[in-house]
């Protein structure tokens, strides 16, 4: 039995159709795929992004009244996507439990991630949240929102980003070890958790979004997992991504790996934060992190498909 902190990214749970129905087929498929941990007798932690969901929810913000229906701070809504994926997740995976025979119990935790005020991300908005925008519709939403950085997202369209300062600690961390220890699978630190910084005996939230990667390695460090596994889709690590000469990786090394690190190989916001995340974990840990596609769960479980990480590449 292992310890696996899986880590979910947007398209297991949006793909075009933003509805909740839409949004809750996907997730109901994902459920699908991750039973398979369990089938294995594994332990499950699961965490998930929220980058479209919470840049919806802001989008929805806009039409508030800001008297009698004032709009939400982004803290408060990253909350509200937490317990809201959390909830068709955990509806989901219990529901596919049960069709598998098995009697576990699942659990949404909503989570506070502390992170340090002074963070430079506060002055350098990268995290992408919501819809992609075409290039030509980018100057018009300039002039909309003067507050709103746009950029351009690896080569899929342009989006909003926001700060994503990174996560210094899980504040619920110890009832978490609690949870998984009694055998019930919890579903953790959704959109990376709402980002707090402490003042004495207060947390207070901050509008920014937590890379969902970095705190689910921060979390499968807290919670002595054996493994971290980021699903997400298109596959495992790509050397020269995109390229005629594109190769996926099946096991690297940590300290190769940091070398394509330093040379910035790897996309911002989408594979950078991925590979620094399973860097970080293996490296305090010794533990190995993988990196594949979602619908390849039982080959990444049988050691076939998706990028293993690991402290040292042993050489035959
Ligand atoms: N070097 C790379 N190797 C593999 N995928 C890459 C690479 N660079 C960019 N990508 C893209 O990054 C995507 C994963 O990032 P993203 O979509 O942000 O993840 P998430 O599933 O967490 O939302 C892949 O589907 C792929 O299109
Ligand atoms: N919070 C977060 O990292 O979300 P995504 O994985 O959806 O970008």
């Amino acid at each position: 039995m292992s310890k696996i902190v899986v880590a979910l990214g947007g398209n297991a749970i949006l793909s075009k159709d933003a509805s909740a129905e839409a949004q809750m087929k996907a997730v109901q498929k994902t459920a699908k795929e991750l039973v398979n941990f369990i089938k294995n007798g594994d332990q499950l932690i699961i965490t998930h992004g929220n980058g479209p969901q919470v840049g919806n929810l802001l989008l929805q913000q806009l039409a508030a009244d800001s008297q009698a229906n004032p709009a939400m701070p982004l803290d408060t809504c990253g909350a509200m996507t937490e317990g809201s994926i959390g909830y068709w997740f955990q509806n989901a995976m219990k529901q596919e439990l049960l069709e598998n025979g098995i009697d576990k119990d699942v659990i949404s935790i909503i989570t506070q991630t502390i992170v340090a005020e002074d963070d430079d991300a506060f002055d350098n908005p990268s995290k992408p949240i919501g819809p992609f925008y075409k290039e030509s519709e980018v100057a018009e939403l300039k002039a909309q929102h003067p507050d709103w950085k746009i950029v351009e997202d690896a080569g899929r369209g342009y989006r909003r980003v926001v700060p994503s300062p990174k996560p210094l600690e899980i504040n619920e961390y110890r009832a978490i070890k609690q949870v998984v220890d009694a055998g019930i699978i919890p579903i953790v630190s959704g959109g990376g958790g709402i980002p707090v910084v402490k003042k004495g005996n207060q947390l207070i939230g901050k509008e920014a979004v937590i890379d969902k990667d970095f705190s689910a390695s921060k979390i499968a460090q807290l919670i002595d997992a054996d493994k971290l596994i980021i699903l997400t889709s298109g596959g495992g690590i790509f050397y020269n991504y995109g390229k005629p000469d594109q190769v996926e990786l099946s096991q690297v090394d940590v300290a190769e790996l940091q070398t394509h690190i330093d040379a910035n190989e790897f996309s911002k916001g989408s594979m950078m934060p991925k590979v620094k995340a399973a860097v970080d974990f293996v490296n305090h840990t010794g533990n190995p992190a993988v990196i594949g596609d979602l619908e390849d769960v039982k080959e990444i479980i049988a050691g076939t498909e998706g990028t293993t990480i690991v402290k040292q590449e042993v050489t035959a």
